[in-house]
């Protein structure tokens, strides 16, 4: 199967041809197509149709035998700057890759989304495998990169950081690398702030972005026109699924501007909640950090008579940290998320379960994310749907109200004294530097992102698919929201782990 496409960097075009900066006022060229015959690609990569790709054979006459292969592919610069010159990658020359027996991916590599298939199912999506490309095409004393980093905080950001301006220096050359300040806002706001080696060198060791974060103020014009004029080429973008829109809205100005500017985008989010890609950096860490609290509220109810605890972790649409760090602790009682929803009165209901396990064990720990049950907290305290910079809705806070609940049942109804602990640990959870996994999950981000980008990728999400790393179109990472699936066996082991109700009885 041939997978290579006529607008990719497999060496296809003369090295004739320089290209200088377009001006911001350039007119543009007319979208290039790649050559249909090879390659039929979507136009837009927001709104996204995946792409069946076509086998030939030995005469170049398309054949029929692609058993349902279909390459969800990323866009490149060729596309509409067909004559871009390529340059020999400057790794062939690299220390480090010396004796690494295929330092290039081949341009035929892909992964398969699904790896789970039945004989005879068709072969299904697949995504471009990332990592180093023989032919480049920038030079690297000519690249001017920027990094910025948008959405919420994120234990990891600043390693994708660090090693976004290390792998460029070290890995391509590169020695200009700007940091864009305050997120999007801050291309039009803001000054840059010089990135070498040397200022990143132990960076992160600390939680947060030391580039600073914002939400809202993406203006993809000024955004736009920012890099033109400050001849940034490569724009590295560190940012949950708004920010990857956001990405996406910039990526399609570059384009229709015909601008030789890599854009490339690295998912970050403590949710987990971007779609396509295995798991997002910084979750592990999260999830971890979250042990303290839980082991905190354990020790404290379990110290006390009818001690009740609860833990509220981030996660506003996805349950996914509350989930993973109940299934870790195993003293966790009952887990909240938004995607079940649950009751508190009756038969199956949550107050029934509180009380029989107080009889049980004399205590409780009920971890909930932060976007489980909001629609009682808003019924009960009549709230204006407010929302964030970015449009985000603000979330009420649930833990509050489940330990107003409790008290109010046990005191008032059952005539019971508890004793309740509610600990709220969300923003110490996320502003912890990453731990030794993620650390390592960031410098693999990073440098895949810099590979493609180098090797004229554009428009693009890296990211884990089944524990490789691939080049995926940001408009796939953003179509849908990563949840936890009820209907998963994931949930099932967290129920029969923690014997919890699963609230599906019909509630009276
Ligand atoms: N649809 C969109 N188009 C363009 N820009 C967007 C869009 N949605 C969000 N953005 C911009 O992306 C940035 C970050 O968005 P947001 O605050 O939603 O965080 P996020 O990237 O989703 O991260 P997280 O949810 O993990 O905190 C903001 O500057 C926002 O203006
Ligand atoms: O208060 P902030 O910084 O806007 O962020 C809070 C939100 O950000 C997230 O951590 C996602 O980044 C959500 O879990 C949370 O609701
Ligand atoms: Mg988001």
């Amino acid at each position: 199967m041939d997978l290579s496409l006529s607008s990719s960097p497999n060496l296809q075009f003369p090295l004739t041809k320089t290209l200088s900066f377009p001006s911001r006022f350039h007119k543009p060229l007319p979208f290039f197509t790649s050559n249909p015959q090879i390659y039929s690609r979507s136009s837009s990569i927001t709104s996204y149709h995946p792409i069946r790709a076509q086998t030939f054979n030995q005469n170049n006459t398309p054949t029929d035998d692609d058993d349902g292969f279909v390459l969800e592919d990323v866009p490149h610069l060729t596309n509409f700057l067909p004559d871009l010159p390529t340059y020999p990658n400057p790794l062939n020359y690299s220390q480090a890759y010396a004796i690494v027996k295929d330092t290039f991916v081949s341009p035929e590599d892909v992964l398969a989304q699904q790896i789970v298939v039945q004989k005879g199912s068709p072969r299904g999506v697949h995504f471009r495998r990332a990592g180093p490309r023989e032919k480049v095409y920038f030079k690297p004393e000519e690249v001017r990169a920027c990094i910025v980093t948008c959405g919420g905080l994120c234990p990891g950001i600043n390693t994708v950081i660090r090693e976004i301006v290390c792998g460029l220096n070290y890995m391509y050359g590169v020695n200009t690398v700007l940091g864009i300040e305050g997120g999007y806002r801050g291309f039009y706001s803001k000054n840059t702030m010089e990135l070498s080696p040397k200022v990143v060198n132990d960076i992160h060791k600390r939680g947060g972005t030391i580039l600073q974060t914002s939400r809202g103020g993406h203006d993809t014009n000024k955004i736009v026109d920012n890099i033109q004029d400050r001849g940034i080429n490569q724009v590295y973008i560190i940012g949950g699924d708004g920010t990857q829109k956001g990405a996406a809205a910039i990526y399609k100005e570059v384009e229709k501007r015909c601008l030789p500017v890599a854009v490339a985008g690295i998912p970050k989010t403590i949710d987990n909640d971007i779609a396509v890609i295995d798991k997002s950096f910084g979750f592990d860490t999260a999830v971890e950090e979250a042990q303290r609290a839980i082991n905190a509220a354990h020790v404290e109810v379990e110290s006390v008579e009818n001690g009740v605890g609860i833990v509220k972790l981030m996660g506003r649409y996805s349950g996914f940290i509350a989930m993973f760090a109940t299934l870790a602790s195993r003293d966790v009682d009952c887990c909240l998320i938004p995607e079940s929803p649950f009751y508190l009165e009756g038969q199956g209901g949550l107050f029934e379960f509180v009380q029989q396990r107080l009889k049980e064990n004399g205590h409780v720990v009920i971890v909930l994310a932060e976007g489980a049950g909001q629609e009682y907290v808003s019924q009960s305290v009549n709230a204006t749907e407010e929302k964030d910079a970015s449009g985000n809705k603000l979330l009420l806070d649930i833990g509050l109200w489940l330990t107003q609940k409790i008290k109010d049942h046990f005191t008032m109804v059952k005539k019971m004294a508890v004793n309740l602990k509610y600990i709220d640990p969300t923003y110490m959870i996320r502003a912890v530097p990453s731990n030794a996994s993620d650390n390592i999950y960031c410098t693999l981000l990073a440098q895949s992102a810099i590979h493609g980008a180098m090797a004229g990728y554009s428009g693009f999400t890296v990211g884990p698919v089944n524990s490789r790393h691939a080049y995926i179109p940001i408009g796939r990472v953003t179509e849908a929201t990563n949840v936890v699936k009820l209907t998963d066996r994931m949930w099932a082991r967290l129920l029969a782990s923690t014997n919890q109700p699963t609230f599906l009885n019909t509630h009276e």
